[in-house]
């Protein structure tokens, strides 16, 4: 496969049931080759998108100091900010050159649920910052509830399986700022090649030039979106429970040529995780004589946990 498929929410969303089912069809035959898609007709509309951008580059442009009084210890960086070169991928040392933010659940029916998350960062300097951020969670998160039932179709399982895991579930929304290279790196790059480790990613921001994906040649493929489309990935949490029919496939963002050094990328993943309990045994509908089980029983709390480590995270 040479570019990542294209394909458009609506036609899930509509009441053709040929739509329906050509759009589960086209998602499921790319999450079980490239694991990549970008989406168009998703729930966010373009007035909140540009103030989503407008208040990242706010917040990335605040003085170091203020930017450094919202990275609090502790949480393994789930909420608030993470420094630049703080997280780097699974196996590498050197950090990645990006700066990032995170928005995290917002429980608003369960107390229990509640107590076991990070509060939320409100940041004081930006007076829209905090609403904006949530009201992009929420559409997002809405979003990908739909992909999860398509993807749910495919897989032969109940549509609103993962309905329930999602609610009230771990997500994260994480702007990043990739800022200018002001000296050749070592042996950095923006993101190094990594799996992400949740169940789906919905990726803004693809538009611009850097992120790669790996297809099964080896080969990186430049992913990149319209500026109306989501870039989707599977996480290695689906990839798990799917016994690998669902690919996780390994990406990346290159720095730019020296002639681009001089300018910043911005990009704003969500990366939708279940309830810390959700178990990520293998479906059994996904094992038969030629697919044998290949991944132990953990639960996402537990993976979560493990990953966080491994990215220098968590200690
Ligand atoms: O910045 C991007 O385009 C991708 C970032 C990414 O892959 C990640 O944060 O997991
Ligand atoms: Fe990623």
């Amino acid at each position: 496969m040479e570019r990542i498929p294209s394909v458009d929410l609506k036609d899930f969303l509509s009441d053709d049931p040929d739509r329906k089912q050509k759009f589960i069809n086209d998602i499921g035959k790319a999450y079980e080759d490239i694991g990549f898609v970008a989406l168009k007709g998703h729930f966010l509309d373009d007035e909140l998108v540009d103030n989503l951008y407008s208040e990242v580059k706010n917040f990335f442009d605040l003085p170091i100091d203020v930017k450094e009084s919202y990275e609090i210890p502790g949480i393994g960086g789930q909420r608030g900010y993470v420094s630049f070169g703080k997280e780097s991928a699974k196996g590498k040392k050197e950090g990645d050159l990006k700066e990032f933010w995170h928005f995290g659940q917002y429980v608003e029916d369960d107390e229990e649920r509640k107590k076991e998350y990070p509060d939320n960062i409100e940041v004081k300097e930006l007076k829209h910052f905090n609403a904006i951020g949530k009201q992009t969670y929420k559409m997002l998160e809405k979003t990908a509830k739909y992909v999860l039932r398509a993807l749910a179709l495919h897989l032969n399982i109940e549509e609103t399986y993962f309905d329930n895991y999602i609610h009230n579930g771990n997500s994260i929304l994480r702007p990043i700022h990739y800022p200018p290279i002001i000296q050749e790196p070592k042996n950095a790059v923006r993101a190094a090649a990594h799996g992400d480790i949740n169940l789906i990613t919905l990726l803004m921001g693809a538009q611009g030039r850097g992120l790669q994906v790996q297809n099964h040649d080896g080969e990186w493929l430049d992913a990149i979106a319209e500026p109306d489309e989501l870039m989707i990935n599977v996480g290695d949490m689906l990839s798990r429970h799917t016994n690998n029919k669902l690919k996780s496939t390994i990406h990346r963002v290159v720095n730019p040529p020296r002639e681009l050094w001089g300018t910043s990328r911005y990009s704003i993943p969500f990366f939708m995780h279940p309830i810390s309990e959700m178990k990520l045994n293998v479906l059994d509908n996904c094992i038969d004589e030629n697919h044998p089980k290949q991944y132990e029983d953990i639960t996402a709390g537990e993976f979560l946990n493990q990953r966080l480590i491994e990215l220098g995270l968590k200690k």
